[in-house]
């Protein structure tokens, strides 16, 4: 469904919440499934974690997880270990383009019976379970996160625990910090250092079995961007956040002061406030915070700033081919921007086109991102039901924080 936004401006102060972190969220399904004393609050409401949670519940035998990067690559490693039990695991058209080779070969190596049922690499898979009685590999890094954690994930279930040599620069760190934390709140000891994961198996009780998601950080980017690009002195407070932070894109709070963005944590909220001006270009390297790209690129367009950000080279193999995507969308609108493998240059921008539709490409954080430019221009959003994959209620809530917003 295309919506239009109208130009808008947003109130001077208002509250949204918003839930539980998918990928936090996604992590604790998959270690309730393996631990059914676990109980999980705060839970996303993300079309991602309902896929997660359907097919941990689900007798079938042919598992879709449409456009869920983590599901895919966490229940591929919970399948390997399901003893007896064989599963067909497939995705959307994009999931069936997206790699997965580095995780399968890894837990072929261990000892899992895995095969591609079409291209080779790709979803969809073939996975027989059985015991996987190896308990150390190596494996590359620099691809995608999620292969480290899906191991991590089912490793203290193993016997002998886990040991990974990682090789090259691993990216994406901060969700790999993420899922040994959690694995250490339920009582699992593991060691991170350097290039070398150890987790050791669980052999006695769970130590927490109530487990608070902190909601999505990569959600509260957009209230980022609205209120960088809004009037001195506008507020919004979300909920509910934590100064220590398990998401690596907390990186937030402080990236956005360098656009006059504060951010006040009070009572398990964070306020944002826009405090004051700032034209300089923007540098930064998001390896540790891929998600949170694209708000950025666009903040910047709205902003007439130029921004240089590297560290891109997760972008192309996500939903969609994030940096072309970008380019096309934002060449739309008049920017001049330019893109390599791992990097985006945008110049700066006086003028921004009205009435663009703001095409999609099957993903959330494209139609999320390009939103927050209603406060400059009126746009059309192409599809707007992809923001259901990580936040359903996105279009209600800026509705109620002032944008003008119909079919
Ligand atoms: O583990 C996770 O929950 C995620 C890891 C990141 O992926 P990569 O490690 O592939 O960059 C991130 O982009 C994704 O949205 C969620
Ligand atoms: C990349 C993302 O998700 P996934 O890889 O889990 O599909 C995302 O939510 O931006």
């Amino acid at each position: 469904m295309k919506l239009t936004l109208q130009k808008s401006s947003v109130n001077s102060k208002s509250e949204i919440q918003i839930t539980g972190s998918k990928s936090e969220s996604n992590r604790l399904l998959l270690l309730q499934a393996l631990y059914s004393d676990i109980k999980i609050k705060n839970l996303s409401n993300s079309d991602d974690s309902n896929v997660m949670q359907q097919a941990l519940q689900t007798s079938t035998n042919v598992i879709d997880v449409h456009h869920a990067g983590t599901a895919m690559r966490f229940l591929t490693a919970f399948f390997a270990t399901q003893n007896g039990r064989e599963v067909t695991l497939t995705g959307s058209s994009r999931m069936k383009e997206r790699p997965i080779q580095v995780l399968v070969e890894a837990l072929n190596l261990l000892g899992a019976d895995i095969t591609y049922l079409e291209t080779t690499g790709c979803p969809p898979l073939k996975i027989k379970g059985n015991v996987l009685t190896k308990n150390k590999v190596t494996l590359k890094a620099n691809v995608s996160s999620q292969y480290i954690s899906a191991l991590l994930l089912i490793a203290p279930k193993l016997e002998n625990g886990l040991e990974l040599t990682l090789e090259g620069e691993i990216t994406s760190v901060p969700y790999i910090n993420m899922t040994l934390d959690l694995l250490n709140q339920i009582g699992v000891e593991t060691v991170f250092d350097d290039n070398f994961i150890k987790v050791k198996p669980l052999n006695k009780e769970l130590k927490a079995k109530s487990l608070v998601v902190e909601s999505d950080w990569s959600s509260a980017s957009y209230y980022y961007s609205i209120v960088a690009l809004s009037e001195i002195g506008t507020e919004i407070t979300l909920s509910a956040y934590k100064e220590s932070s398990l998401q690596g894109d907390s990186a937030l709070a402080n990236i956005y002061k360098q656009f006059g963005v504060e951010t006040t944590f009070l009572n398990n909220t964070i306020t944002l406030k826009k405090n004051s001006k700032n034209t300089n270009a923007i540098k930064l390297d998001l390896n540790n915070s891929p998600d949170i790209a694209q708000t950025i690129a666009v903040t910047c367009l709205g902003l007439g700033i130029k921004c240089h950000l590297t560290g891109l080279h997760t972008l192309k193999i996500k939903e969609t081919d994030r940096l072309l995507a970008l380019k096309n969308e934002i060449e739309k609108l008049g920017g001049k921007i330019s893109v390599t493998n791992d990097s985006l240059g945008l110049e700066e921008s006086i003028f921004l086109k009205n009435d663009c539709e703001i095409a999609t490409y099957n993903d959330h954080r494209m139609a999320m991102s390009f939103a927050p430019l209603a406060l400059k221009t009126s746009l059309q959003i192409a599809d707007s039901m992809v923001v259901s994959k990580s936040y359903p209620t996105f279009w209600d809530d800026l509705k109620s924080i002032g944008f003008k917003i119909s079919k």
